[in-house]
C-alpha cells in the first residue's frame, strides 16, 4: 500500500508537524523566576492535601526499590501523547483551539546544573480545577486493590499505568516536581510538590509563557542522576516514543568532525552546520541519528575540528503501526506495539491486520491479549476503552459502549477510518451508519481471528482458558453469529477421556439412530462421570458431552441444538433407544407395577413417577428432572444465585418440584425390594430402606438433600437393625465437665497470636495445658 493516497496525508502530516521547535535551551531557560516572581509565588500559592490514596500510592512509590524506574518516563510521554489527541481531537470542530501554540509535539531537555528534567507538550493542557482533580486524586476504580496488591508485594509497579496513576511515577526519580501547564480556558498555573501529603498551586507570575500544554520539571534525586545523560535519555525515548504519533524532540549536543579552514571558523558556519543536521533527521525514511564521527580522511591534509552541536533532535518518525504494509513488521513490533498501546505487559495471543474495503475503508489491528483482564464481566457502565478510533490518523475516542459485544470485550483493536465524518459528536458518533459498518466488520474479524487461532492447539487451549467462557456468552447472546461460534466451542466428553471436544466432532461421531446430542451438567469432570445417567450410555457406546460450566445450563437453553441436531440432557425426562423393543419395555414395566406402587406411595411427597429406566446399568436407580424442572446441578446454582439475591423463593419453587425415579430393572436391590412387593411384605423397614435409596440416589444424581439429619437418622436405624443393636438404646455420656476460670488469669488479656504461638510450640510438651479446646 505505499504510495497509496493514505500514505500521502501520512507524510503530509508528519512533514507540518516535524519542524524543529522554534525555541532553544538556554541554561536555566523557562523556569527561572525572578526574585519578585518567587515571592509572589510563596505569597500566591494554595496548599492542596493528596487524596489519601495518593498519599499512599507516593508512600510506595518513593519507598520503592523498583529497578525499572525509568517507566515514568513512559508513563510522562503517554500522558503528553494524550494531551495532544485531545487538542486535536477539538481542533476539529474549533478551528482557533491550535492558535495559541500551533505546533503539535513533545519537547524534552536537561537542566544539568541543577539537575532537572523537563518534559514539555503543546497539548490540551490542564485549567486549575483539572489541575488540582487530575493531579491530587485518582477517580478511578480498583486503585485500592492496586494499593494493596502492591503493598503485599503481590503486585508489579509497572501495572501502574494500568491504574490511571501513571503520572505519580515521576516520585520514582524526583523529589520534588513542578508542573506548568495552560489551558486555552484559563490562565497559566504552576503545581509543585515534595510528594506525599500535599501539594501547592499557585497563578503563574510570569503570565502565559507556554501558549498551551503542560510541562513537567522533574528535580531528579541524587540517585536518579543518569536521567540527565543524552545517551540514557535518547535510548529511553526511543524505547518509549516508538508508537507516538507525534514528533518527540531532545535537545542533546551531538560531537561534529568539521573541516576547518584556514580562516578562523566563524560561528555562522557552525550554524550552518547544524540545521543541516536537521534536514537529515526530517527525512523520515532515513534512520534520525546520522553517523558524523569518524569521516575518513582524505589524504590531502585537511584541518578538522571536533565542536559540539547543541539542537534538537528528532526521536521517532510517528508512522503508526497500522499504516504500514504488514509484509514489512516484524511479530516482535507487532507485540511491542500491543504492549505499549494496550499497557499490557503480557504478550498478545494472537492479532490481525487488515484493510477493510468496500461499504467502508478503515484499518484496523484487532489483538486477542494473552490473558483475560481482571473482571470481564462485571465493568457494566465502565466504558471499556478497548477499542481506539482515530479518522485519517487523529485519535478521535476509545470511550465507546459496547463497540464490540461484551462477549467480545477482551478484544483491543486500532480502527482508523477514512470516511467518517471528522465534525461528529462523540456522542453521536457510535450510531453513525459507517460507524455501524465498520462495527459489523470487527466483529466478523474478531470471529476469523479465533478460529484461526483454533487451528494451533496449543495457543487455542489457552485461549479457551482464558476466555472459553466469553465464547459461550457469544453462544447464548449473538443470534446471528450463534452458528460460527457453536463451532469454535469445546467440550470435555466421555470419547476416550476427552477434555476438548467440538460439538461438530461430537456429530461425526454419533451412532446409528442417535438423535440428539447427550450431554450432561454438573459441577466438575469427576462427578459427572459417575452419575448414573453417564454409565447407561456409556455402556452402550453412546458419546456423552460434559458440560460443567455453571454457563452450560444457560447455554443449552439459548443454543437447543447444532449443526440440524438437538441436545438431550441425560438427567432429564423420558430416554429411549433407537433400538428399543417397546414390547419388551411395556412387559418390563408390568412386571414391575407392584413394586412402582409400594414405592410411589412410600415417596408420595417427592416423586411425581416411577418408571423402569433404559439408561441405567449399573445403579439401582436415578432421579430424573422432568423436561421442565431442574437438574441438580441447575438446582445448586440456582441456590448459589438466590442466596446472592436474597430471593429464596424461586429456588424454593422449583426444589417442591417432584421429581421421575427410575429404577434398574435388573440391579439386585430393585430385584429384592420387586420380591418383597410381589409377597406382600413391604412393610415399614422396607418402607424406610427405600427412602435410604431415594435419598442417597438424589445425591447421586447431583442434587442436594433437603433435610441431611433425618437422612444420617435413616441410615444409622438401618446400621442397628443390621447390627442388632436396640434402636433406643443410648450412648453413656461419661465426661468430666470443664472448670471455671480463675479469675485472676482472665483478667491478664492474652493476644491471640501468642495463643496460636504456644499451640504450636508446646504441643509436644503434655504438662502444658491445651489451649485448643477453650480456643
Ligand atoms: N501532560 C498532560 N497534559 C494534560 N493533562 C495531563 C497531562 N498529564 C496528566 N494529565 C491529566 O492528569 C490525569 C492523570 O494522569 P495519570 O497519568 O496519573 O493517569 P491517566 O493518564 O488518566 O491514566 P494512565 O496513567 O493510565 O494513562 C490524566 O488523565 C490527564 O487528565
Amino acid at each position: 500500500e505505499e504510495g497509496s493516497e493514505q500514505d500521502d496525508s501520512v507524510k503530509q502530516a508528519v512533514n507540518e508537524t516535524a519542524e524543529p521547535p522554534k525555541f532553544v535551551i538556554q541554561d536555566d531557560n523557562n523556569y527561572g523566576f525572578t526574585k519578585e516572581e518567587t515571592e509572589k509565588l510563596k505569597v500566591t500559592g494554595e496548599k492542596h492535601e493528596f487524596q489519601t490514596e495518593v498519599s499512599r500510592l507516593m508512600k510506595l512509590i518513593i519507598n520503592s526499590l523498583y529497578k525499572t524506574r525509568e517507566i515514568f518516563l513512559r508513563e510522562l510521554i503517554s500522558n503528553a501523547s494524550d494531551a495532544i489527541d485531545k487538542i486535536r481531537f477539538l481542533s476539529l470542530t474549533d478551528p482557533n483551539a491550535l492558535s495559541a501554540a500551533p505546533t503539535l509535539n513533545i519537547t524534552i531537555w536537561t537542566d544539568k546544573d541543577n539537575k532537572v528534567l523537563t518534559i514539555a507538550d503543546s497539548g490540551i493542557g490542564m485549567n486549575k480545577k483539572q489541575l488540582i482533580e487530575n493531579l491530587g486524586t485518582i477517580a478511578k476504580s480498583g486503585t485500592s486493590e492496586f494499593l494493596n496488591a502492591v503493598e503485599d508485594k503481590k503486585a508489579d509497579m509497572n501495572l501502574i499505568g494500568q491504574f490511571g496513576v501513571g503520572f505519580y511515577s515521576v516520585f520514582l526519580v524526583a523529589d520534588k516536581v513542578v508542573v506548568t501547564t495552560k489551558n486555552n480556558e484559563d490562565k497559566q498555573y504552576i503545581w509543585e510538590s515534595h510528594a506525599v501529603n500535599d501539594f501547592t498551586i499557585a497563578e503563574d507570575p510570569r503570565g502565559n509563557t507556554l501558549g498551551r500544554g503542560t510541562q513537567i520539571q522533574l528535580f531528579l534525586k541524587d540517585d536518579a542522576l543518569e536521567f540527565l545523560d543524552d545517551g540514557v535519555l535518547r535510548g529511553l525515548i526511543l524505547k518509549y516514543s516508538e508508537f507516538i504519533n507525534f514528533p518527540i524532540w531532545l535537545w542533546t549536543t551531538q560531537t561534529q568532525v568539521v573541516e576547518v579552514s584556514d580562516e578562523k571558523t566563524e560561528d555562522t558556519e557552525v550554524k550552518k552546520e547544524s540545521t543541516d543536521d536537521k534536514k537529515d533527521n526530517d527525512d523520515l525514511d532515513q534512520p534520525e541519528i546520522e553517523d558524523v564521527t569518524d569521516k575518513p580522511e582524505e589524504k590531502k591534509e585537511k584541518k578538522t575540528e571536533t565542536i559540539e552541536v547543541p539542537g534538537w533532535e528528532l526521536m521517532n518518525t510517528q508512522k503508526p503501526i497500522w499504516t504500514r504494509d504488514p509484509k514489512n513488521i516484524t511479530d516482535y513490533e507487532y507485540e511491542n506495539f500491543y504492549m505499549s498501546f494496550a499497557k499490557d505487559s503480557n504478550l498478545p495471543l494472537a492479532w490481525t491486520h487488515f484493510k477493510a474495503e468496500g461499504e467502508v475503508e478503515f484499518k484496523s489491528i484487532i489483538y486477542i491479549p494473552g490473558k483475560a483482564p481482571e473482571g470481564l464481566f462485571q465493568k457494566v457502565q465502565d466504558y471499556s476503552r478497548n477499542v481506539k478510533l482515530f479518522v485519517k490518523r487523529v485519535f478521535i475516542t476509545d470511550e465507546f459502549l459496547d463497540f464490540v459485544p461484551k462477549y467480545l470485550a477482551f478484544i483491543r483493536a486500532i480502527i482508523d477510518a477514512d470516511d467518517l465524518p471528522l465534525n461528529v459528536s462523540r456522542e453521536t458518533l457510535q450510531q453513525h451508519k459507517f460507524l455501524q459498518l465498520i462495527q459489523k466488520r470487527i466483529i466478523k474479524k474478531c470471529l476469523d481471528l479465533i478460529a484461526d487461532l483454533s487451528k494451533d492447539e496449543e495457543k487455542f487451549t489457552k485461549f479457551l482458558s482464558e476466555f472459553g467462557t466469553s465464547l459461550k456468552v457469544g453462544a447464548i447472546e449473538d443470534n446471528k453469529n450463534r452458528k460460527k461460534i457453536a463451532q469454535l466451542l469445546r467440550f470435555p466428553s466421555s470419547y476416550k477421556g476427552s477434555n476438548s471436544t467440538s460439538i461438530d466432532d461430537y456429530i461425526s461421531r454419533m451412532k446409528k439412530g442417535q438423535d440428539a446430542m447427550y450431554f450432561i451438567t454438573g459441577a466438575s469432570v469427576e462427578e459427572v462421570q459417575n452419575s448414573p445417567f453417564v454409565e447407561g450410555l456409556v455402556a452402550r457406546g453412546y458419546e456423552v458431552l460434559y458440560m460443567v460450566e455453571p454457563i452450560d445450563e444457560m447455554l443449552v437453553q439459548h443454543m437447543p441444538g447444532h449443526g440440524g441436531k438437538m441436545f438431550k440432557n441425560i438427567a432429564k425426562g423420558e430416554f429411549k433407544f433407537e433400538n428399543e423393543d417397546l414390547a419388551e419395555v411395556q412387559k418390563l414395566r408390568s412386571r414391575f407395577t407392584k413394586l412402582i406402587d409400594n414405592m410411589q406411595s412410600t415417596l408420595i411427597d417427592q416423586v411425581e413417577k416411577i418408571e423402569v429406566s433404559a439408561r441405567l446399568t449399573t445403579s439401582p436407580c436415578a432421579v430424573v428432572a422432568t423436561d421442565w424442572g431442574w437438574t441438580g446441578n441447575m438446582e445448586k446454582i440456582m441456590a448459589a444465585q438466590a442466596f446472592k439475591q436474597e430471593n429464596p423463593l424461586l429456588k424454593e419453587f422449583y426444589a417442591k418440584q417432584k421429581k421421575i425415579l427410575e429404577i434398574n430393572p435388573n440391579h439386585p436391590l430393585i430385584l429384592g425390594l420387586l420380591e418383597r412387593a410381589e409377597n406382600d411384605s413391604f412393610d415399614a423397614d422396607t418402607k424406610e430402606m427405600v427412602r435410604v435409596l431415594y435419598e442417597t440416589t438424589l445425591i447421586r444424581s447431583g442434587y442436594s438433600l433437603k433435610d441431611n439429619l433425618k437422612y444420617a437418622a435413616r441410615v444409622e436405624k438401618i446400621l442397628r437393625t443390621n447390627l442388632g443393636v436396640d434402636l433406643n438404646a443410648e450412648a453413656e455420656v461419661n465426661v468430666t465437665p470443664a472448670e471455671d476460670a480463675d479469675k485472676d488469669e482472665t483478667k491478664g488479656k492474652v493476644e491471640t497470636e501468642d495463643l496460636f504461638e504456644e499451640q504450636d510450640d508446646d504441643s509436644t510438651d503434655p504438662t502444658k495445658p491445651v489451649i485448643r479446646d477453650e480456643l
